[in-house]
C-alpha cells in the first residue's frame, strides 16, 4: 500500500496547475496500459483511494466508520474505491452521492461497481446528513471543479462543515480551486487533504492553506521520468528546503571587509512614518548589508540613530540633497513610509534616475502606478514586493481581481515591469519576467501587521547587497523573512507578533 508523506515541508518542490495533473494523469494512464494494465485510469483511482484509505487510518486509527460523499466526477470514482476499502476493513459506511451518477467515467463505473460488491449502499444526499462518526472524506469535486459550487453541492458542503466530524479531503477540499487556491462559492473545510500525482498550486496560496487543513502528497508511484515531460507550473520554496538546496548563502572568507558586503540606501519616512525606515535599516543590518545609509525627514534622524547608531543617517529635507548619497551606494530600498507628498515624488524621481539595485516598495509602488510614472526595468536589476493592494494600483484593477489569480497577477506584474516580482500575502508569490514563479509556504498571519513589509524591503537589500541576483534575492528574502517570523510566532504566538520582533531571527538565520 502507498504511504504517503505528509507534513507541508516535506511535499514536493513542483507545484502544478489543474490542466497540468490532468496532462500527468493521460500519461500515466497509457504508460499503465502499455505496461498490460488497464486503459481507462481504474488502476490509478485505486492507488488514489488506497493512498488516502492509508492516511485515514493512520489519522483516525480507533474509527470504526466512515462517512463518505462522492460527486459524479473522477473525485468521486476515487470516493467509491476507498468506500470499498473502508467496508473490507470492518468500517460502517454511510455513502451520499450527488449529481447524476449515471453517466460516471469508465473508471468511476467500475469503483462503484466495487464499492456495490464490497457492499456499500449509495444513498443519493438530500440535505440531511445523518451520520455519529468522526470522519467524513469528501469525494465531490476535485480537479474538475469548473464553476461557482451552489445548490445541493453547496448544501452539502454547509452539511459536511456544520458535523463535528473531521473531513479528510480527496485530492482537494470540494469547492477550491486546485490553481488559484480561491473558494469558488463555498468549500469543504477540511482537516487532512491527501493530493494526488502532483501537487496543485492552488493548495497553498491565498484560501487554500486555510481550508486544506494538512497537506499529504500520494505520487499513486507514477514514473518520476513522466513529470519531465512538463514543467511545473511553480516551484515550492521554504526556508527548509533553500537548506536541502544548498542556498544557503556561503560563510564569508576571514580575510573580508564591509565593502564586500554591500552599502544599502534606504529611502523614505515622510513625516509620521520614521518607523518604516528604522525597521528596514534594521533588518537590513540583520541580514548582513556591510554598510547602510539612510536618507529620510529631519525628525526622523535622531530617533533612527537612537535606535540604530551604526546607521548613516541624513535628512533630506529639500529632496535635492539624495542624488549625490545615491552615488554612494550599490543598492538603494525605496518606499518604506516614503508618502505620496511632492517632497517624496522628488526622491523617487531621483531614486528612479539612478541604475544602482533597486528594491521598491509600499509608496514607491504606489507612486510608480499613477500616471506618467510607469517604468520598465529590463536594464536594472529590480525587485518590487507589492501587497495584493499596492498590486492592484499596479496593475489598474481591484483587489479581488489580483487575490482571484495571484499566480497570474505575479506573472503579469513581472513582465510588465520586467522586474522580479514578490505578491505578498499567506503563500506569497515570487515572479520573475521570465516567467519562472516560487511559492512560499513559510509565513504565519502573525505577519499581518503593519511594518512586517518595511522589514521584507531591508532584507532584500542586504541580499541584493552580498550579491545575489534579484532572482536569488527575492526567493531567499521571502524565505528568511517569513521563517523569522514562524520561529518568534513559535516562541510567543502569532497574535501580539510585532514586525521588530523578527530581528533576532533573521540575525539567527541568516547564519
Ligand atoms: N484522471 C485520472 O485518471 C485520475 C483522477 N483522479 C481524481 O479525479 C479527479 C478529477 O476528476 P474529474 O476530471 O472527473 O473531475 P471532478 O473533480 O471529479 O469533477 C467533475 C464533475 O464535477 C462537475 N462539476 C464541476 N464543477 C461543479 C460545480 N461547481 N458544481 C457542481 N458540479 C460541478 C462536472 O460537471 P460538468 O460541469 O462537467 O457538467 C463533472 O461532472 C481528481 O481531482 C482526482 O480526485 C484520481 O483518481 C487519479 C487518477
Ligand atoms: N496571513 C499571512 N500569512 C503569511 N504571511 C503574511 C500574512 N499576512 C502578511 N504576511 C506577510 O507579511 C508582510 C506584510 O507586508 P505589508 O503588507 O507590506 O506590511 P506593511 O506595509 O505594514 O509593512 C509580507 O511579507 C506578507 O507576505
Ligand atoms: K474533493
Amino acid at each position: 500500500m502507498n504511504r504517503p508523506y505528509s507534513a507541508k515541508d516535506h511535499l514536493p518542490g513542483e507545484l502544478y496547475s489543474a490542466a497540468q495533473v490532468r496532462e500527468l494523469d493521460t500519461l500515466a494512464i497509457t504508460q499503465i496500459q502499455d505496461d498490460g494494465g488497464d486503459t481507462c485510469g481504474f488502476e490509478l483511482m485505486c492507488r488514489a483511494a488506497e493512498a488516502a484509505f492509508a492516511c485515514l487510518l493512520e489519522r483516525w486509527p480507533e474509527e470504526g466508520s466512515v462517512c463518505v460523499f462522492a460527486g459524479p466526477g473522477n473525485n468521486g470514482g476515487d470516493a467509491y474505491v476507498l468506500a470499498a476499502l473502508a467496508c473490507h476493513h470492518g468500517l460502517d459506511v454511510v455513502f451520499y452521492t450527488l449529481g447524476d451518477h449515471s453517466g460516471l467515467s469508465a473508471a468511476a463505473s467500475r469503483a462503484r461497481e466495487m464499492a456495490l460488491e464490497a457492499g456499500v449502499e449509495p444513498q443519493v444526499f438530500r440535505g440531511e446528513l445523518v451520520y455519529e462518526g468522526q470522519v467524513i472524506v469528501d469525494g465531490l469535486l476535485g480537479t474538475g471543479l469548473n464553476k461557482a459550487v451552489q445548490g445541493d453541492y453547496a448544501s452539502a458542503i454547509a452539511a459536511m462543515n456544520a458535523h463535528f466530524a473531521d473531513v479528510l479531503a480527496l485530492d482537494l477540499p470540494s469547492g477550491l480551486s486546485a490553481d488559484t487556491g480561491c473558494i469558488l462559492g463555498c468549500a469543504v473545510q477540511a482537516s487532512l487533504t491527501v493530493t494526488f500525482i502532483g501537487v496543485k498550486q492552488g493548495l497553498l496560496t491565498a484560501d487554500g492553506p486555510d481550508i486544506c487543513g494538512e497537506v499529504a502528497f500520494a505520487s499513486l508511484s507514477v514514473d518520476p521520468l513522466l513529470f519531465h515531460q512538463l514543467s511545473a507550473s511553480c516551484e515550492r520554496i521554504s526556508w527548509d528546503r533553500l537548506e536541502r538546496l544548498n542556498q544557503r548563502l556561503n560563510p564569508r572568507r576571514g580575510n573580508s571587509h564591509k565593502g564586500e558586503f554591500g552599502h544599502v540606501m534606504v529611502v523614505g519616512g515622510d513625516h509620521g512614518m520614521g518607523g518604516a525606515v528604522a525597521m528596514a535599516v534594521e533588518a537590513a543590518g540583520r541580514c548582513g548589508a556591510g554598510l547602510i545609509r539612510c536618507a529620510t525627514r529631519t525628525e526622523h534622524v535622531a530617533p533612527i540613530l537612537v535606535r540604530r547608531p551604526e546607521a548613516m543617517v541624513r535628512a533630506v529635507e529639500s529632496g535635492l540633497e539624495l542624488q549625490p548619497l545615491l552615488a554612494h551606494s550599490h543598492v538603494i530600498a525605496c518606499g518604506p513610509g516614503l508618502g505620496q507628498s511632492s517632497w517624496s515624488e522628488l526622491l523617487l524621481q531621483q531614486v528612479l534616475n539612478a541604475s544602482t539595485p533597486l528594491v521598491l516598495d509600499a509608496d514607491g509602488l504606489n507612486l510608480l502606478a499613477s500616471p506618467g510614472w510607469r517604468r520598465d526595468f529590463s536594464e536594472r536589476p529590480v525587485i518590487m514586493t507589492p501587497h495584493p493592494g499596492e498590486a492592484a494600483r499596479l496593475l489598474g484593477c481591484d483587489i479581488a481581481s489580483v487575490q482571484a489569480d495571484r499566480f497570474n497577477s505575479a506573472r503579469q506584474l513581472a513582465a510588465q515591469y520586467q522586474a522580479v516580482v514578490v505578491l505578498k500575502g499567506q503563500g506569497s508569490l515570487i515572479a520573475a519576467p521570465d516567467g519562472r514563479l516560487a511559492l512560499c509556504t513559510d509565513g504565519n498571519p502573525g505577519m499581518a501587521c503593519g511594518g512586517m513589509g518595511d522589514v521584507l524591503t531591508g532584507v532584500l537589500a542586504a541580499l541584493l547587497a552580498q550579491g545575489l541576483s534579484p532572482w536569488q534575492a527575492a526567493r531567499y528574502g521571502v524565505c528568511v523573512h517569513s521563517g523569522a517570523a514562524d520561529l518568534a510566532a513559535r516562541e510567543q504566538g502569532q497574535r501580539g507578533l510585532l514586525a521588530t520582533d523578527l530581528m533576532p531571527y533573521l540575525w539567527e538565520l541568516m547564519n
